[in-house]
């Protein structure tokens, strides 16, 4: 379970949300609306107020950065720190499957230089689950994505549901956000609502 309390910077909140084990919330919200900003404080990225809960642990109690491994955030547009795809990856098994999982298998012996927007945004969200966070923010996961590399990346969020992980996820798509989601929230000028196809 992911709990927010309270949620608040000086540009959107407060925002209050209980995310269940296994449990995706979509949220959708014109451009401006304070999705983003929502999300990078929930990873805390940038300074902000209230509370957030992650299973008994308190993110106060904890350093930033422990708190970042543990809940995930992939950003609209990724960076990229080295030259080679493979040094964004620590060693391991899991990210070869992720990989696998996206379509491509050979990326990890790729230059980061010619990447396609595409490929960039599967490859960050491979970086970010081969870490196995406890919780995933995503904003607009398949926005540079085409219908098929959209269902591999689906597919992956699944299997990430399925083992209980709670899943927070931007989109501008209604149709994902149905597919996807279990609650659709919308937010409005940094206040989120249920949209009225949740409440129907
Ligand atoms: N550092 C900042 N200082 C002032 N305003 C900011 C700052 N960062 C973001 N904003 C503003 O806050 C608002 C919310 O930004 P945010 O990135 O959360 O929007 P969003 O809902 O994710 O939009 P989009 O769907 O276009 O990605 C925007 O109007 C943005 O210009």
């Amino acid at each position: 379970m992911l709990e927010v309390i309270d949620l608040r910077t000086s540009l959107f909140g407060p925002v209050s949300l209980s995310v269940a084990a296994g449990e995706c919330v979509a949220i959708m919200g014109a451009s401006g609306s304070g999705k983003s900003l929502f999300l990078r404080a929930l990873a805390d990225l940038d300074p902000n107020e209230g509370r957030v809960l992650l299973g008994d642990e308190d993110r106060d109690a904890m350093p930033a950065d422990r708190w970042r491994r543990k809940v995930a955030m992939v950003p609209a547009e990724s960076g990229w720190w080295s030259d080679r795809v493979a040094d964004h990856f620590e060693p391991g098994a899991v990210a070869g499957v992720l990989l696998e999982a996206f379509g491509l298998p050979d990326a990890m012996a790729w230059e980061v230089s010619r990447l396609s927007s595409g490929e960039r945004h599967r490859l960050a969200l491979a970086r970010a689950l081969a870490l196995k966070p406890a919780a995933i923010l995503l904003d607009e996961p398949t926005a540079t994505l085409d219908e098929a590399a959209t269902a591999q990346v689906e597919a992956v969020l699944r299997d990430e549901l399925a083992r209980g992980v709670p899943v927070v996820l931007v989109t501008h798509d209604p149709a994902q956000a149905k597919r996807m989601g279990s609650r659709l929230l919308t937010m409005e000028r940094g206040r989120l609502h249920a949209r009225a196809e949740a409440r129907a």
